[in-house]
């Protein structure tokens, strides 16, 4: 098939364009690499634009996709809580925008990247596709409400969609060739995974006083490359003319952030510093995911369900990476 795929230089694009390429599609990343790098597209052709450049996006859309996947936003919580214009910009506006040139030119399929961030505080420990949606951070907002507009857009046209709940992704291509390479990252494994590499002096914990068995924030972690293969298995789907779906992508069960830096110490053998710091603005207290209908109805099988392997990953990724800089 012939897909744009928007985002596609950032860290979970770069691992699903890798697994389309694989597959035999023809991929064409849209991104203007602000956190993303041309070198993470690999073999597919980079158009190096914004979302906003409605001539570079007729131009793409002009030659037939067979289908997008739009992972192109702004993705980090706190910073979405101090400049939620941003966030809007780019996870709305920018996205309506995508979703308008994609129904003008007929475009059969859209998958986009949504987040456990729309469902807010969770009032059961799993949460299921049908939890009531109350993001309590713009970043949440600003996909909710694109999820909303695409799910619009779909019952009025012919278009169908595939709209995957991201967890907290995590780990990186097996071999190293691929990882999270974004500049100035604050996810946790990643940030944890640099003070092991050396790449920075310690890790904080942001709060200790959460209603959680230690304290701190729980997340349900899931391996960027099921995430990735789950993408596909969705595109097949779509593809063979199957009806609009949604999942949540996760596996079921959380870490604490002492559990993860643990993790991290523990096999990477480098005892680097940690310090307890406040809470920090828009974090939920814990978000898991209840995933069985990804599993039951795509028959998404996860290969890399284990806390140290995701670990490992990322840190063969991150010492790969800090090497390659030097
Ligand atoms: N990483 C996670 O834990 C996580 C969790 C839930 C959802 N998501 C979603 O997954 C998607 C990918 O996130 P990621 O972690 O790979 O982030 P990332 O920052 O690595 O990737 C985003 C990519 O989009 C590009 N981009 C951003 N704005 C753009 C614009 N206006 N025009 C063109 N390109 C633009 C960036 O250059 C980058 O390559 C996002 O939609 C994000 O909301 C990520
Ligand atoms: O240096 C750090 C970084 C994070 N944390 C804590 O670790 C947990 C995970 O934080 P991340 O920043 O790694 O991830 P978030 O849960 O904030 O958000 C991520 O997952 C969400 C869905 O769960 C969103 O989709 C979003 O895109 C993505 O950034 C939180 O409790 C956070 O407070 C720390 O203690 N120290």
């Amino acid at each position: 098939m012939n897909l744009l795929v928007t985002g596609g230089a950032g860290y979970v694009g770069s691992h699903v364009t890798r697994q389309l390429l694989a597959a035999g599609h023809r991929v064409t990343v849209l991104d203007n690499l602000s956190t993303g790098h041309a070198w993470a597209v690999g073999d597919a052709r980079l158009v190096a634009a914004d979302l906003a450049d409605d001539e570079a996006l007729e131009a793409v859309l002009g030659e037939g996709m067979d289908a997008i996947l739009h992972f192109a936003a702004s993705v980090v919580v706190p910073e979405s809580v101090s400049d939620p214009l941003k966030y809007y910009g780019n996870n709305t506006r920018n996205t309506l925008g995508l979703f308008a040139a994609a129904h003008r030119h007929g475009v059969p399929a859209v998958i986009f990247s949504s987040t456990a961030a729309v469902y807010g505080l969770p009032e059961t420990e799993r949460v299921d596709e049908s939890a009531p949606l109350a993001p309590i951070n713009p970043y949440g907002a600003s996909k909710m409400m694109s999820e909303r507009i695409l799910m619009d857009l779909a019952a009025a046209s012919p278009l169908r969609y595939g709209i995957l709940r991201y967890f907290n992704v995590a780990g990186a291509e097996p071999q190293a060739r691929l990882g999270q390479a974004t500049p100035e990252a604050t996810h946790l494994i990643k940030v944890a995974c640099e003070a092991a590499a050396g790449a920075r002096g310690g890790v904080s914990i942001f709060g200790t006083d959460y209603p959680t068995p230690d304290g701190t924030g729980v997340r349900d972690y899931i391996h960027v490359e099921d995430l990735a293969a789950a993408h596909v298995r969705l595109l097949d789907h779509l593809a063979a003319g199957g009806d609009s779906r949604l999942y949540n992508c996760g596996y079921g069960h959380g870490y604490s952030v002492r559990e993860v830096v643990e993790a991290v110490r523990r096999r990477s053998g480098v005892d680097f510093q940690v310090n307890e710091a406040p809470r920090r603005a828009g974090d939920p207290a814990s978000l898991v995911a209840d995933a069985g209908r990804l599993r039951r109805e795509l028959g998404w099988t996860p290969r890399y369900d284990d806390l140290d392997t995701i670990v490992d990953h990322a840190l063969a990724w991150e010492r790969a990476w800090q090497s390659r800089r030097r």
